[in-house]
C-alpha cells in the first residue's frame, strides 16, 4: 500500500516551463524592478504550485518578505486547520534564526536516512511512510544587502537542503558583480519567464489551494500517519519480561528513519536518570505516555519495575492502569494519582525520599554503590522505581510554601534519587513559569538530560529543550523531538511516535494488560495499586469495616481518606484519657455527615447497650439537606444502642442532666426533665423493620421479631423508640426504660454526646466545658460542630482554653482564624477546598494533614418534612 502522504512537488510547472524543486533544488525569481508585481506573482506561482503538487500538511513554507509586500497573504489559509503549515519571518534576525534551525533539520534528515537513499523523497518511497518533512523557504529580499552570516548559511543551505527535503526560492536582484553572480546562483535554477508568457494566478486561486490543503488535512487518511505501537515494540510472550533492571529500563518511543527509538533510564554511563516531556494541548503527550507505560511494562516483570504515575489533570491517561470491574489492574503500578493534588504529589515524594533512604541503607551494608553494585554483588533483585508525573507544573506552580517545598523536594529528588534506582519523568504542557519557581534551569533541568519535545510554542521549545533550540515548533502532529543530550540542538531527532490508543488499544493492549496482570497473579508478584482520585467523594461505607477498636482497645472513628500512598483512613480514637473528644469547626455539607459517620463507626464497634448516644441536634431546619438527625436517630437505635435525639430547646438541659449522673455538674441545682420523649417516640415509630444494618457494614439489627423478644424480655418499645436513658427525675431516681444495668456496669458505658450546629444553643451551660474537659475519664465524649470558632469559645467559658479538652479538631471552610487557633499557629498555610478538611488528632499526630472527609454515609434517605 502506498501512502497517500508521499507525493512531493520534485518539479514544477510554471510558466510553460519545468523547475526542479523540492529534493531536487531552489529557485531564484529574479526580482523587476520595473514590473515588481508581475516577479512577486511569479513567486506566488511557484509556492503555490509546489503546495498543489505535495501531498497535504507534508510541506511547511517559511516567507520572509522583507519588503512587505504581502505575497504570502493569500496562503494564510494554510495555517486554518489547527496545523501552523505557514511560518512568517518579520526580521532579519527570525530569518537568521529560521536558517540555523534548517540546517539543523538537514543534519537530522541526513542522519535518519543514514546514506540508505539520495534523496528524502526516495527514502520516504523506500519506507513507505512519510519519515521528516519538506519545507520550502522563501526569501524575499535583495540577497546582496543581507548580513554576510545570513548570505553564508543561505549559500550552504541551498547547497546541502534540497536532498534534505529544504528548498529555497529566492525573490531578489541578481548580485551586480558578474562572478560573484555565478558563484551565487550556482545552487538555483534562475527562473525568469517573459512576461508575454505568463499566465498570472491570480489570489482566489492561491487561496483555493492553501483552502484545499486544510480541507484534506480534516480527512483521517491524510491525518493519522500512525506508527502503531507493536511496530516498536514486541509484544510476543517470547520477550515478555524478559528484561533485567540492574543497569536500568529501556523503553520506546517510535521511529526515526529506520531506527526504532529507544530510550534508558538509568544508564550510568551517560548518566541520563530522568526526562522531561513536553507538548501542546492536543500533540499527543497522552499517547506517549501510554507508550512509555505499555513499554516498559512489557519489557520488566513488577519484581523488576515499580511504577508510580500521577496525572494532575482531569483526565483518564490512568484510568485503564487502575483495578478495573473483573480485578485486572496494572500489576507494575505500585500508586495511581487520578486527578491527584499537590497533597498526594508530596506523599509519593517523600514515599519515595523513605524508599531511598531504606535502599541506600540497605547498599551501605551490602558495602554497594548503587543499585546495580547492589545487585551485582547480592544477586538480590531490587525493582527500579520510574515516576511519571503529568502535568508536573500544577504541584508547583502556587505561589505558597507548600509549592516551595514540593519543587526543592522535587528538585533534590531528580539529584538524588538515581543511586536507588528511582527515576523521574516529568510531563507537562507548559513549563516556562515553573522553571523560574524551581530557581531557574540550573538546578531541575540540570538533572534531566533527556528532553522529549512534542510540537509547542517557540517558547515553551526553548524552555524545553535551551534557549537557542526552537526545533519543537516546527514539528508535525505526533512528531516529537528527542534529544539524549540536555537540549543541544544538534542532538535533535525528530521522531514519529508510536501510536497506542483507539481500536489498537482496546484490541491489543486491553487483553495485553489483562495477560500481565494474570501472570503477575500466577506468579504471587503483585498486588493492585493504592489509587488516589482526587475529585471522587469519599464514601464512609466503603471504609466501614475498618472502624475498628484500636490496639489498646478504645473504639476509632474514621475521619476521612488519609492523602497519602498506602494510607488507611484517619482513625482517630476515643479512649478513656483527657481531651479526647472532637471538634469540628465550619461550614459546608460534608460537615453533619463527618459526624454522622463518627456515630456510625462508633456504633459498629460498641457492644449492645454498652454505649449510650446522645444527638444534639441544634441546627436549622433545611429540608434541602440530604440527612437529618431523626434519620441517625433511626440507625443507631437499629443497631441496638441507646440513643436519644434532643431537639435544641432542651440541650442545656439534657448537658446538665448528663453532668449530674456523672457527678460532673458544676452546682446546679434545678435539673429538671427537658426530653420530650413522647414526641421523640412518636416520630420514630415507624423506622427499623425493612432497615438492612448488614448492607452499611453495621452490626444486624434485631429483627422485627425480636423487637418483642421474650428472652431479654424487653418490649418493642424498649428499642424501636428512642430510649430515655437520662434520668429526667433526678440523679438519683431510678428509670424504668434505662438499659444501664441490662448487660454493662455504668463503669462500662461509654456516653456519645454528638452536637449538631452547636453555635445556635444560646445558653450553653457551665456544665458542658466541664462535660468536655472531665468527661472522657468518665467515658464521656464530645463530638461537636461549631460553625464558628467565636461561638465555641463562648461555650467553653472565658476561664479556660476550650481547645485542650479537644484533642482531635477537624476544619471545613472556615476562616484562618479557626485554623491559627486550631493548629497552633496562626501562620499555619491551609486554603479550605470543597472535599477536603484539615484534621489534627494533637495526642496521634506529628502535625495536621489534610484529609478527604465522607461526603456520605449511609443512612436512609428520609422523605423532607412536609413531602
Ligand atoms: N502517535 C500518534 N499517532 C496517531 N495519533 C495520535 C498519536 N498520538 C496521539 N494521537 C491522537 O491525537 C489525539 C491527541 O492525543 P493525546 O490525547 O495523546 O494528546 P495530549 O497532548 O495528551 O492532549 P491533552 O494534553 O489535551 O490531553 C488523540 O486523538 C490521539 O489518539
Amino acid at each position: 500500500m502506498t501512502s497517500p502522504m508521499l507525493p512531493v512537488a520534485r518539479e514544477v510547472n510554471v510558466g510553460g516551463g519545468t523547475w526542479p524543486l523540492l529534493c531536487n533544488g531552489n529557485i531564484w525569481v529574479e526580482e523587476s524592478l520595473v514590473n515588481s508585481n508581475y516577479s512577486i506573482a511569479l513567486t506566488q506561482d511557484f509556492m503555490c504550485t509546489a503546495l498543489a503538487n505535495t501531498a497535504p500538511g507534508q510541506l511547511n513554507v517559511m516567507v520572509y518578505d522583507e519588503r512587505l509586500t504581502g505575497f504570502a497573504a493569500p496562503f494564510k489559509e494554510l495555517n486554518e486547520g489547527g496545523r501552523q503549515l505557514l511560518d512568517i519571518l518579520s526580521s532579519k534576525q527570525d530569518l537568521a534564526l529560521a536558517i540555523t534551525r534548517l540546517k539543523e533539520q538537514v543534519r537530522s534528515t541526513y542522519d535518519m536516512m543514514q546514506g540508505t537513499a539520495p534523496t528524502l523523497a526516495d527514502f520516504r518511497e523506500h519506507e513507505d511512510y512519510p519519515m521528516g518533512g519538506y519545507t520550502l523557504l522563501v526569501v524575499a529580499a535583495n540577497y546582496s544587502l543581507l548580513p554576510k552570516d545570513i548570505q553564508v548559511n543561505l549559500d550552504i543551505l541551498a547547497t546541502a537542503g534540497p536532498r534534505a527535503g529544504v528548498s529555497i526560492i529566492m525573490h531578489s536582484l541578481l548580485p551586480d558583480d558578474e562572478v560573484m553572480k555565478n558563484i551565487v546562483l550556482k545552487p538555483y535554477q534562475h527562473a525568469w519567464i517573459p512576461q508575454e508568457n505568463y499566465y498570472e494566478t491570480n489570489a482566489n486561486d492561491i487561496i483555493a489551494v492553501a483552502h484545499n490543503i486544510t480541507e484534506k488535512l480534516k480527512d483521517p487518511a491524510y491525518g493519522t500517519d500512525s506508527i502503531l505501537f507493536n511496530t516498536v515494540e514486541n509484544l510476543s510472550d517470547d520477550v515478555l519480561w524478559q528484561g533485567s533492571s540492574i543497569d536500568g529500563v529501556t523503553f520506546s518511543v517510535g521511529r526515526y528513519g529506520k531506527r526504532n527509538v529507544e530510550i534508558t533510564l538509568g544508564d550510568s554511563l551517560n548518566q541520563r536518570h530522568n526526562a522531561l516531556i513536553t507538548g501542546a494541548v492536543g500533540q499527543g503527550k497522552s499517547n506517549l505516555i501510554s507508550v512509555i507505560i505499555h513499554s516498559l511494562c512489557q519489557r520488566y516483570s513488577p519484581q523488576e519495575l515499580e511504577l508510580y504515575l500521577l496525572d494532575f489533570k482531569e483526565g483518564v491517561t490512568l484510568q485503564p492502569f487502575c483495578q478495573q470491574a473483573d480485578g485486572a489492574y496494572l500489576p507494575q503500578a505500585r500508586a495511581i494519582g487520578l486527578e491527584a493534588d499537590r497533597e498526594f504529589g508530596l506523599s509519593v515524594l517523600e514515599h519515595l525520599f523513605d524508599e531511598h533512604r531504606k535502599r541506600l541503607k540497605l547498599f551501605k551494608e551490602a558495602g554497594a554503590q548503587n543499585i546495580y553494585d547492589y545487585r551485582k554483588k547480592t544477586g538480590i533483585i531490587i525493582s527500579r522505581i520510574v515516576l511519571i508525573i503529568d502535568e508536573f507544573q500544577m504541584m508547583i506552580d502556587s505561589n505558597d510554601e507548600k509549592s516551595r517545598h514540593i519543587a526543592s523536594l522535587l528538585t533534590n529528588a531528580v539529584r538524588l534519587f538515581r543511586a536507588a534506582g528511582i527515576h523521574i519523568i516529568l510531563a507537562s504542557q507548559t513549563i516556562g513559569n515553573s522553571m523560574a519557581l524551581m530557581g531557574g534551569e540550573n538546578t531541575l533541568l540540570a538533572q534531566v538530560p533527556i528532553r522529549i519535545a512534542l510540537k509547542n510554542s517557540v517558547s515553551e521549545s526553548r524552555a524545553t529543550l535551551g534557549m537557542n533550540n526552537e526545533a519543537a515548533a516546527y514539528l508535525r502532529p505526533h512528531e516529537t523531538i528527542v534529544n539524549l543530550n540536555y537540549g543541544n540542538p544538534k542532538d535533535n531527532d525528530t521522531v514519529n511516535i508510536a501510536y497506542a490508543g483507539g481500536e489498537f488499544e482496546e484490541q491489543t493492549l486491553l487483553p495485553l494488560r489483562r495477560k500481565w496482570w494474570q501472570y503477575a497473579i500466577n506468579a504471587h508478584m503483585t498486588r493492585p495499586p493504592f489509587v488516589f482520585d482526587g475529585e471522587r467523594d469519599r464514601d464512609w461505607q466503603s471504609d466501614a469495616s475498618l472502624a475498628v477498636p484500636d490496639i489498646s482497645g478504645s473504639p476509632v472513628v474514621l475521619a476521612g481518606g488519609r492523602i497519602e500512598v498506602d494510607s488507611e483512613p484517619l482513625a482517630i480514637p476515643l479512649g478513656r484519657d483527657a481531651g479526647r473528644n472532637i471538634a469540628l469547626f465550619g461550614s459546608g455539607e460534608h460537615v453533619p455527615v463527618e459526624l454522622m459517620g463518627f456515630a456510625l463507626a462508633l456504633a459498629r464497634q460498641s457492644k449492645e447497650h454498652a454505649a449510650h448516644f446522645v444527638i444534639l441536634d441544634a441546627m436549622l431546619p433545611d429540608p434541602s439537606r440530604p440527612y437529618t438527625c431523626e434519620q441517625l436517630r433511626n440507625m443507631l437505635q437499629a443497631q441496638g444502642v441507646q440513643v436519644d435525639l434532643v431537639d435544641r430547646r432542651h440541650i442545656t438541659k439534657t448537658i446538665q442532666e448528663i453532668a449530674a449522673q456523672h457527678g460532673l455538674n458544676s452546682g446546679s441545682d434545678a435539673l429538671l426533665p427537658t426530653v420530650d420523649w413522647e414526641a421523640a417516640a412518636d416520630a420514630n415509630t415507624d423506622f427499623g423493620a425493612d432497615f438492612d444494618a448488614t448492607k452499611f457494614g453495621l452490626p444486624p439489627q434485631p429483627s422485627s421479631d425480636s423487637f418483642s423478644n421474650t428472652d431479654t424480655g424487653r418490649s418493642t418499645a424498649d428499642i424501636a423508640v428512642p430510649m430515655p436513658s437520662l434520668d429526667v427525675n433526678g440523679p438519683s431516681a431510678p428509670t424504668s426504660t434505662s438499659h444501664l444495668g441490662d448487660e454493662s456496669t455504668a463503669d462500662e458505658m461509654e456516653t456519645y454526646i454528638f452536637g449538631f450546629g452547636l453555635d445556635r444553643v444560646g445558653r450553653m451551660p457551665e456544665e458542658f466545658s466541664t462535660l468536655c474537659d472531665q468527661g472522657p475519664t468518665n467515658g464521656i465524649h464530645v463530638l461537636g460542630w461549631w460553625r464558628k470558632y467565636s461561638a465555641f469559645e463562648k461555650q467553653m467559658g472565658i476561664a479556660s482554653d476550650g481547645l485542650d479538652f479537644f484533642d482531635a479538631r477537624i476544619a471545613f471552610q472556615t476562616d484562618q482564624r479557626t485554623i491559627g487557633n486550631i493548629t497552633g499557629d496562626p501562620a499555619f498555610e491551609y486554603t479550605p477546598e470543597d472535599n477536603r478538611a484539615l484534621a489534627w488528632d494533637a495526642s496521634n499526630m506529628n502535625e495536621p494533614a489534610i484529609i478527604i472527609p465522607y461526603a456520605t454515609v449511609p443512612l436512609p434517605i428520609a422523605p423532607h418534612p412536609g413531602i
